[in-house]
């Protein structure tokens, strides 16, 4: 089966401690028929059999001997048993640990499909339940498997030994204890796979409530989400209260045929020990081992449930396994080239699934120019500028950097040659230092204060408690989102990089601040193209050009001076910032 081919192949390193992990829970297993056979020799030596009392005088050194071989080998049992499940721990964990860096290299190395397709939550039950679950499996799961096999197989030959017609008579029951177990592995299967899905809904809404936890209180929406999590919970509780009473619905008939078992010792092994056909010692030791046969009769159901759990998140767990992006970095540049920062489009078109976002669009941006989008929101600004770092891929058409087409650049050199500030402002749990040092950890602290004032953050780093090692919450808790655009900016220069862009970084500044930044952008010491999305016309002015995009596609294009003698989008928004365009505000605030 290719998800045990997997598991094996997971064990890469920990396989011969898992072996012996194997082996040692048959050997232990095995042993567990010893017992009941000094059990068996001393009843039928000692107590039961006809020179009994003549024994206890004249064999007690072998009576003492039984007894200390009885303890012996309990202890070496648990001693066993100690040493194989740490054997199994020390391979599932390792194994876990392993599979957990695997994912997590995996999950990053996605493309932003990937990221569109799959929900935080549900990735995080993969990384977090799924992997445990199968860890326990490993560790758990399948030892009690092989140790109840083991136990049932010794005893089965143990009984034969003594006597076959009795064995017959008790195996009578397993065929349909098979039975009805396989039925239930049947019916209970899809409600496991279910029950996983409602598992991660449930953690999709809960991440995604802690992390728009200030959206929900400024709408006071607190009872809409609760009650949005209550029904993902009561939906969860569901489907595991339903799987559960599957198996009340299955557990009478295992556990009636279990208790068959020593109703029909009792019958038949009783019959058999008054017309002498066994000895005491025999029936006492069929009475000892009787559990290897009855006990995984009745763990059957509380197997097979945790089977389907874990090939259910198995299952899940190899979904990110074999996930395969679609930009990928084939090989690591083992030495990355600085660009010169040429950037070129050649009749682009680009589709999210089937919805065609950018169409035809072709310009040229020179190493060292300044460019400037704009447009309606969602007319594809940020589409556009996620081509140039091959976030995502044209659908027809060409990027080029330098001359080449994107798709046949090294994807690391490509990216550590261009430098973003998003316009969803993300800032990790770090100091305000460690943050601006992001993409090059080893910037100087004189830098980080230099590329902070280019940025106009340097004042305010300066004013919070613990200036640049203020740690800054998750996302940026604790910064106003003026304050978070500018560090972010300060972090893409840091990176010195020959290709620049900013998405809308200036939108939450005032326009003093913003003045300030554009000088500095217009001043950096170092050789850099920018491309800069703004809606503000005080931004887009000093550019060496201004592209409009509607709909997709580029309307116009041209300095500020030529866009504003054409007349056309661009004069508008420069009339609307600039003159209000002669509408008249009411004293009631109507136009
Ligand atoms: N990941 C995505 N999957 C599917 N459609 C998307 C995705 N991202 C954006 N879109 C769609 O693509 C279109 C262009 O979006 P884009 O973000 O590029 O616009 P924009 O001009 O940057 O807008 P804004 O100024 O509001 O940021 C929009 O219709 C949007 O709904």
């Amino acid at each position: 089966m290719f998800q045990l081919k997997w598991l094996w192949h997971n064990l890469i390193g920990d396989r011969v401690r898992y072996i012996l992990a194997l082996c040692l829970s048959v050997v232990g297993s095995s042993l567990t028929i010893i017992n009941p056979y000094i059990g068996q020799r001393i009843v039928d030596t000692f107590i039961a059999g006809d020179d009994a009392m003549q024994n206890l005088t004249r064999e007690r050194s072998l009576l003492i001997g039984l007894c200390l071989g009885m303890i012996g080998f309990s202890l070496l049992r648990t001693g066993l048993s100690y040493f194989t499940t740490m054997l199994y721990e020390r391979a599932s964990q390792n194994m876990l640990y392993r599979v957990r860096i695997y994912l997590y290299n995996k999950i990053q190395g996605q493309d932003m499909h990937y990221y569109d397709r799959n929900r935080t939550g549900d990735l995080m039950t993969k990384m977090t339940g799924d992997l445990e679950m199968v860890r326990h499996s490993m560790a758990w799961i399948i030892k009690t498997i092989i140790e109840s096999l083991t136990v049932f197989a010794a005893a089965v030959v143990y009984f034969f030994f003594i006597d076959v017609e009795l064995t017959w008579w008790l195996l009578i029951l397993s065929p349909p204890i098979f039975i009805v177990a396989f039925i239930f592995a049947r019916r209970v299967r899809p409600m496991y796979i279910d029950l996983r899905e409602r598992l991660s809904q449930l953690n999709t809404t809960t991440q995604e409530n802690i992390a728009g936890n200030r959206v929900v209180k400024a709408f006071a929406r607190e009872e809409f989400e609760v009650r949005k999590f209550t029904e993902k919970n009561v939906n969860y509780a569901k489907a595991n209260k339903a799987a559960a009473l599957v198996w009340l619905d299955y557990f009478p008939y295992l556990e009636t045929f279990a208790q068959g078992f020593n109703v029909i010792l009792m019958l038949a092994g009783g019959l058999f020990v008054m017309n002498g056909r066994i000895t005491f010692g025999e029936f006492s030791a069929f009475s000892a081992l009787i559990w290897g046969l009855s006990n995984p009769m009745r763990n059957i159901g509380i197997i097979i449930n945790d089977i389907q759990r874990f090939f259910a998140s198995l299952t899940k767990i190899m979904e990110v396994y074999y996930a395969h992006p679609g930009i990928v970095n084939a090989h690591k540049a083992a030495v990355k080239r600085r660009y010169q920062g040429r950037i070129r489009f050649d009749q682009v078109s680009f589709k999210y699934d089937n919805v065609t976002v950018l169409e035809d669009i072709s310009f040229t941006v020179e190493p060292g120019e300044t460019i400037a989008i704009m447009g309606a929101t969602g007319s594809g600004k940020t589409t556009l500028i996620n081509l140039i770092p091959r976030f995502y891929d044209v659908a027809k058409g060409r990027v080029l950097v330098d001359g080449t087409d994107v798709r046949k650049l090294e994807l690391d050199e490509l990216r550590g040659n261009i430098g973003v500030a998003t316009q969803d402002v993300l800032l990790f749990s770090d100091t305000i230092d460690g943050n601006i040092a992001y993409g090059n950890p080893d910037l100087p602290e004189e830098d980080v204060t230099k590329f902070a004032k280019l940025a106009a953050a340097d004042d305010f780093i300066r004013k919070m408690p613990g200036g640049y090692d203020t740690i800054v919450g998750e996302r940026g808790v604790g910064l106003s989102g003026g304050q978070k655009q500018r560090i972010a900016l300060a972090r893409a220069m840091a990176v010195q990089p020959p290709i620049l862009i900013l998405d809308d970084t200036t939108s939450a500044v005032d326009l003093e601040t913003e003045e300030h930044i554009q000088k500095s952008l217009r001043e950096l010491d170092y050789a850099c193209t920018k491309i800069i999305i703004a809606q503000r016309v005080s931004t887009t002015a000093q550019a060496d050009r201004i592209l409009i995009l509607d709909n997709g596609r580029v309307i116009e294009q041209g300095t500020h001076a030529e866009l504003l003698a054409k007349r056309g989008y661009y004069y508008e928004v420069f009339m609307l910032q600039n003159e209000g365009i002669g509408r008249q505000v009411t004293a009631h605030g109507q136009e």
